[in-house]
């Protein structure tokens, strides 16, 4: 791969886990976005951890960060392989033995969390992260672009049940 320094940006973080959709979405938006974010990843030279599916918008994301030529690491228990994995895989699959240990992995590996449009496997990943930085297990960052996303929805959840941790 031909590499251009000019326009090869530096970022703090190596790798960056990924959560999002197994579905593409309903909306052409949420392609978009994970299009876009390969790209990002890719022009500040950021490898990718994710789940290690091959559908929907983990599929998106994981294909362009790969043919941007950085790394990725797919975290995937073995049990989810012929429901998530079809056709060709990019990058490094890492099988593993059930959710927890896919979870602690993909953590492990990363040095901060973005979670895009997704469902209720992508809130669960969200959630875990951040509740786990909230009781101090990690201190790596996470965002959610708020992007007709699962940010909103998560804040919509958290207004609806009128919580909030520091009430
Ligand atoms: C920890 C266990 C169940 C809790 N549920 C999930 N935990 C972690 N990841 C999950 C869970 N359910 C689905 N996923 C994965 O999220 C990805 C995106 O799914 P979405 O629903 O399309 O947003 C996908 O890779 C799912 O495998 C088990 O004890």
């Amino acid at each position: 791969m031909e590499v251009n320094n000019d326009t090869m940006q530096k970022s703090k973080f190596g790798r960056i886990c990924v959560f999002c959709g197994s579905s593409q979405g309903k909306k052409g938006s949420y392609q978009d976005a994970a299009v876009d974010l390969g790209n990002e990843l890719v022009s500040r030279n950021i490898d990718l951890v994710y789940g290690g599916g091959s559908i929907g918008l983990m599929g998106i994301v994981s294909q362009v960060v790969h043919d941007g030529g950085r790394h990725v690491i797919g975290v995937i228990p073995k049990t989810l392989m012929p429901r998530e994995l079809t056709g060709e895989t990019v990058g490094e699959v890492r099988a593993v033995a059930d959710m927890h240990q896919r979870k602690a992995e993909m953590a492990r590996h990363s040095d901060a969390f973005i979670a895009l449009p997704g469902g209720y496997g992508t809130l669960e990943e969200l959630l875990e992260v951040i509740t786990w930085a909230q009781l101090g297990i990690h201190d790596k960052p996470e965002y959610s672009p708020c992007h007709e996303s699962v940010a909103s929805k998560l804040c919509w959840e958290i207004e609806r049940i009128g919580y909030s941790s520091e009430d």
